[in-house]
């Protein structure tokens, strides 16, 4: 290399020099990592080639000859007796063959056999876990200090920390152990450790761990041992340290199993193997199970084996010479967001995506990775033209881990949850609380199609009994149903047709078919129990439609006060939030369910395809009340008004027209608490609050008036009627008998008197039944009084 190279060389070494300092600060004392490891890894080579290429740059102090960094402050310092070092790195290289490709690998093989003039050397070969080195102090075998691995040479005292770590033993099992043992390993967090903890941080809204790594590291340096305590840390011992008085086995291999014997955990993975060839098996062997492991990996360790071979290969500066890392293809990668997307599941939840520009990440090309949710999204503040850190890592969907910001572009937005599902168009909504927005289309939404097929023909549901899972994936794969509307619309011929398509997908021949013939008795079942669903009620089918928030309950709370699916498909928001146990959410979801043009259509398709119920009524007289003053006032949305103050409003003045002739402000709100009656006398005094307020006012007449009136022309058949009713009636409760009857227009009396119409009289009647018939009251029974309300409530 020329001289005239040296000035820019050494620019860029002081360069590298600052940035490797930057990140070794973030990694090893903040364990918040801004780069990839892979980002750093190429930087310290890239420094070391330049420090080759000029020895006069470099410098006693250079992070090429360190061993990670300094922690400052918080824990006492410990000296390690012995030091603990690093180990060098072998990377894949560019080439055909595993040994052009494992260039680096070989060459320290080769080392290795040319100093101590040996063929093929046994290994020990190791996974190389992804955690925090530490170093565990027994004396007699009892647990006295836990140290980190600091800069090698002075780490931190963290003995309190790893107390808490149930893999580590606190006293020593068996016997024969040296006075002074010092075991080195890893602290690690299990993978499901790490999505459990970052699961919950996302539903919390609290910071998330970056990788498994992190949060080893992390939880292991807390000030407070309760905290580690609850993260779950565990470890594996892979080298010793100190040891005195008393000896270990002349080979790691017998010192590892030795360590198993005293209780250390030691990776199941661990294996011997014979020169370059046994090395290179065994990296493919690890390599196929990485994904499969239940912790992170980011290579495998070489070793060899007998301690005499490495007394006499030595070390470098930061390593020994005896070791190597063999790196795998690195779990995190940098790469730049093109877009972000939603994902409709099957079950509604909405989830953010990134589209990425093709990366490989761990051995796999990845273009997608999970944001989780929006405030994943805002915490991370991840934007489109973003560079971003991905991780994947086993079998887990990729994700999104941080965003470089030096990186990010100018112009770029902060991104928001889309107000409506990409794929039907219905709104997104959230329920409070929750961390997951969800599309309500439920019933037209391709992304929901099955899981909405399998909710309708449930037994709580619509009840057809045979359309399982597996079914449902035939029908909707195969294209012949799109709504459950298409149920009602499936032929005998249609059910084998697609039977027959599903068994050469899954490649089942089922014996039928071998023997030439064809079973059709399911298939008519099938037919049977989808015609049988026909006949239903208005709770259950309510409940089948799958609206968002709409349980069992509500859907009957519904059936109960709008009585038919032709009132409750016209009933706005406002109306639908007075009811009992339905609040505005719950109403605005049906709202907007019944709103939405595709559910319209499937609803419709379903009545025309002959769905009859057998429970369906008028509104509940009580709805008019209900409705009356309260909504009005509510849905002009009066400040302060709360639910007492309203409900005494309307009991005064029952309609819009009486409150506003009532006179002055003042009057209206006498009474009220004086921070409402301030604020309706505010709004009552603004024509401007007034014309919206008229206008609800009409539209809710209209609707009222578009209802279904057949309950008008009832109540003048028991209108002006006085019923009492006594002793217990079987098949409806006195409650309901009283309501319909009430629906009626009979006012339900309590005490018997000339001016009763009749008696109805239950099983066990008493007193009033002798009174009834000492005044020559009419009395009916039970079947009398059914029969009269089949006729006048059927009369719709
Ligand atoms: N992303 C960043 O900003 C950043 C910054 C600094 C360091 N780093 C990363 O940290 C690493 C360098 O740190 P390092 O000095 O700890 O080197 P290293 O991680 O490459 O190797 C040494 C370490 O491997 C671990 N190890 C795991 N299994 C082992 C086994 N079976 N036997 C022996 N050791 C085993 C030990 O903790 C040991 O200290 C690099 O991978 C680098 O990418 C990243
Ligand atoms: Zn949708």
């Amino acid at each position: 290399m020329s001289q005239s190279h040296a000035p820019d060389a050494r620019t860029r070494a002081a360069e590298l020099r600052e940035k490797i300092e930057r990140a070794n600060h973030c990694y090893y004392v903040l364990d918040e990592p801004e780069i990839t490891d892979l980002d750093y890894d190429l930087m310290l080579r890239e420094l070391e080639a330049l420090e080759q290429a000029h020895p006069e740059l470099a410098t006693p102090d250079s992070p090429t000859r360190r061993v990670g960094a300094k922690a400052k402050g918080g824990f006492a310092e410990v000296r390690h007796a012995i030091p603990m070092l690093s180990l060098n790195n072998a990377f894949e290289q560019e080439g055909d063959t595993d040994r052009e490709r494992f260039r680096e690998v070989a060459e320290f093989e080769r080392r290795i056999e040319q100093t101590l003039d040996r063929r093929t050397p046994v290994f020990s070969v190791e996974p190389k876990l992804d955690g925090l080195a530490i170093s565990l102090r027994y004396e007699d075998g009892v647990f006295v200090q836990g140290a980190t691995r600091g800069d090698g040479e002075t780490g931190e005292d963290v003995t309190a920390n790893l107390r808490t770590v149930r893999a580590i033993p606190l006293h020593l099992r068996g016997e024969g152990w040296p006075r002074v043992l010092e075991v080195r390993g890893e602290v690690i967090m299990l993978r499901k450790d790490f999505e459990a903890f970052n699961e919950r941080a996302r539903i919390h809204g609290e910071k998330t761990l970056a990788n498994p790594r992190n949060g080893a590291a992390g939880s292991l340096r807390q000030l407070d041992p309760s905290i580690t305590a609850k993260r779950k840390l565990s470890f594996f011992a892979y080298a010793v340290g100190e040891v005195r008085g008393g000896e270990l086995p002349l080979t790691h291999s017998k010192t590892l199993a030795q360590l198993r014997e005293w209780g250390f955990p030691v990776s199941p993975e661990v294996d011997t193997a014979r020169g370059l060839d046994g090395l290179i098996a065994y990296y493919h062997r690890i390599g196929e199970k990485r994904d499969r492991l239940p912790y992170d990996i980011d290579g495998v360790v070489y070793k060899l084996d007998d301690y005499e071979g490495q007394r006499v290969m030595g070390f470098v500066s930061r390593a020994p010479r005896w070791a190597i890392a063999h790196k795998f293809p690195a779990q995190e990668q940098t790469t730049t967001v093109e877009a972000i997307e939603i994902q409709i599941g099957r079950t509604g939840a909405a989830t953010p995506v990134a589209r990425l520009a093709p990366v490989q990440v761990a051995g796999v090309t990845v273009t997608n990775a999970t944001l989780h949710n929006a405030d994943q999204v805002a915490r991370l503040d991840v934007r489109v033209g973003d560079t971003v850190i991905v991780r994947r890592a086993g079998d887990v969907i990729p994700e999104v881990v941080r965003v470089i910001p030096e990186q990010r572009p100018a112009h770029t937005h902060p991104w928001h949850m889309p107000s409506h599902c990409p794929v039907c168009g219905s709104a997104l909504l959230r329920e409070e609380g929750e961390a997951a927005w969800r599309c309500s289309g439920g019933l037209i939404c391709a992304a929901q199609r099955k899981e909405a097929l399998i909710h309708f023909a449930a037994r709580r549901a619509m009840d057809i009994e045979g359309i399982g899972e597996r079914f449902v994936d035939a029908l909707v794969d195969f294209g012949y149903v799109h709504t459950p509307a298409d149920l009602y619309k499936l032929t005998l011929d249609d059910f084998l047709e697609m039977k027959r398509r599903a068994d050469e997908r899954d490649g089942t021949t089922p014996e039928t078919v071998k023997q030439g013939k064809v079973a059709t008795k399911w298939a008519e079942n099938l037919i049977e129990a989808i015609e049988a669903s026909k006949q239903t009620t208005l709770p259950r089918f309510l409940f089948a439609l799958g609206i968002m928030h709409i349980g069992e309950s509500t859907a009957k709370t519904l059936a109960a006060w709008l009585g038919s699916l032709a009132v409750i498909r016209r009933m706005p928001a406002a109306v639908l939030r007075v009811l009992p146990d339905v609040g505005s959410e719950v109403a605005a979801s049906i709202a907007g369910f019944f709103a939405q043009k595709g559910n319209q259509k499937v609803v419709d398709a379903l009545l025309a395809s002959g769905i009859t119920f057998s429970d369906e009524t008028h509104p509940s007289p009580k709805l008019r009340q209900q409705l009356d003053l309260a909504v009005l006032l509510d849905m002009a949305g009066v400040n302060k008004l709360g639910p007492k103050s309203t409900k005494l409003l309307a009991e005064r003045f029952t309609t819009l027209d009486k409150l506003l002739a009532a006179g002055p402000a003042h009057w209206v709100t006498a009474g009220l608490p004086s921070a409402a009656s301030t604020n309706l006398e505010g709004f009552l005094a603004h024509e401007k609050n007034l014309k919206p307020l008229r206008e609800a006012d009409e539209a809710m007449r209209e609707l009222l008036a578009a209802i279904p009136q057949a309950s008008t022309a009832a109540e003048a058949a028991l209108d002006g009627q006085t019923v009492v009713l006594t002793g217990t009636l079987a098949s409806l409760s006195r409650d309901e008998a009283k309501e319909r009857l009430e629906a009626l227009g009979a006012k339900v009396a309590g005490s018997v008197s000339k001016k009763t119409s009749f008696v109805v009289a239950g099983e066990a009647a008493g007193s009033k039944l002798d009174k009834a018939q000492e005044l020559g009251v009419p009395v009916w029974d039970e079947a009398q009084l059914l029969a009269l309300l089949a006729r006048h409530e059927g009369g719709a």
